[in-house]
C-alpha cells in the first residue's frame, strides 16, 4: 500500500467485491482500497475481469458479493463523479459533432448554464493539447488526439476517479509514450484518481503508483487477484530513465510471472 493510500479514507474501497456473469465466477472476492490522488494500473490476460472491474468501479456491474464503496458510499450506479475512458475512442465520440461538441456534452449532462460552457471546453481543450482543434470533426483528427479529445470530454465533468480501459492500446507506439506522459502530467497537476487496464507491464509500471495483477479462472487457492505491488519509482518519471530504474527490471520479472509466465 502506498502513502497516500494509508494518508486518508480511500476514495475507492472494493470491499470483498465477487462477480459472476453468465453462471460463471468472473471476479473472486477481491479486496482493495484505492487512496485519493493514486496511479493503479491493473494488469493480466484477456478475459482476466480487468474491464468487469472497472465497470463495478463505476457503478456498470453490480457485485454477486461484497460492495464497492466510492467516497464513502455504496455504488450502486453510474454517476459523474466517475468518468470513463474507453479504448475506442472512435465509436466514444459523436461523429456528427465537433470535438468541442463532444466535450460539451458532459457539461450538458451535468447541466452547466450554456454561458458557462465556452470557457470550460476551451480550458479542458488547453489542458490536451488540443487547443487549436475544437472546431474540427473527430474524423479529421489522428487516432491520438481522437483520444484527448474523449479524455478531455472526461475532464470536462471534473470527475474525482477516471477509469482508464486500455485506453493507448489502438495507438502507435509513440503516439502512446506521449500520452503516456501527458497523462501522467494531468493526473499530477489535478489530483486525480486513476485506475488504468492495460496489456502491457510496462506501461503499468511506468504510469502506475500501483499495479495489479490479475489471473484468469480463479480458484479458492489462486483467488483473481495473483499480485499487488508497489511502484517506488519517483515522480515525475521519464520513459528512458524508468526503464532504467533498478526497481524497474525487477518489478517487469515479478510481475511476469505473477501473471503465470515461466
Ligand atoms: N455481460 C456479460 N455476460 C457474460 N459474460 C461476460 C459479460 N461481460 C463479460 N463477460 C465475460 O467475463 C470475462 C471477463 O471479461 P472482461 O472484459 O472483464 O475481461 P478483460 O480482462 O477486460 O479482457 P480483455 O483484456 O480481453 O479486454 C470474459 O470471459 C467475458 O467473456
Amino acid at each position: 500500500m502506498t502513502v497516500s493510500s494509508q494518508a486518508s479514507a480511500p476514495i475507492l474501497d472494493f470491499d470483498q467485491v465477487g462477480i459472476h456473469l453468465g453462471g460463471r465466477e468472473i471476479l473472486s472476492p477481491t479486496s482493495v482500497k484505492v487512496g485519493r490522488g493514486e496511479f493503479v494500473c491493473i494488469i493480466g490476460p484477456s478475459g482476466c475481469g480487468k474491464t468487469t472491474l472497472l465497470r463495478a468501479a463505476a457503478g456498470f456491474v453490480q457485485p454477486s458479493g461484497g460492495q464497492v464503496v466510492r467516497n464513502g458510499q455504496v455504488v450502486r450506479g453510474p454517476s459523474r463523479e466517475a468518468a470513463f475512458v474507453f479504448q475506442d475512442y472512435g465509436r466514444a465520440l459523436l461523429p456528427w459533432r465537433t470535438v468541442a461538441g463532444n466535450v460539451s456534452l458532459a457539461l450538458e449532462a451535468a447541466a452547466v448554464p450554456p454561458a458557462e460552457r465556452p470557457a470550460r471546453i476551451a480550458k479542458v481543450l488547453a489542458t490536451v493539447g488540443l487547443a487549436q482543434h475544437g472546431e474540427k470533426f473527430p474524423l479529421q483528427l489522428s487516432g491520438g488526439m481522437q483520444q484527448r479529445a474523449q479524455i478531455a470530454r472526461c475532464l470536462a465533468q471534473e470527475p474525482a476517479l477516471m477509469m482508464m480501459d486500455e485506453p493507448f492500446g489502438a495507438l502507435d507506439a509513440m503516439t502512446r509514450e506521449a500520452l503516456q506522459d501527458e497523462v501522467a502530467r494531468l493526473v499530477r497537476d489535478s489530483g486525480l484518481t486513476v485506475l488504468f487496464v492495460t496489456h502491457d507491464l510496462d506501461e503499468a509500471i511506468y504510469l502506475g503508483d500501483r499495479v495489479i495483477a490479475l489471473r484468469s479462472n480463479p480458484t479458492p487457492d489462486k483467488p483473481s487477484v495473483a499480485a499487488i505491488v508497489d511502484v517506488a519509482i519517483p515522480h515525475p518519471r521519464s520513459q528512458l530513465e524508468t526503464k532504467e530504474h533498478p526497481d524497474y527490471l525487477r518489478l517487469r520479472r515479478d510481475l511476469y510471472h505473477f501473471l503465470g509466465h515461466h
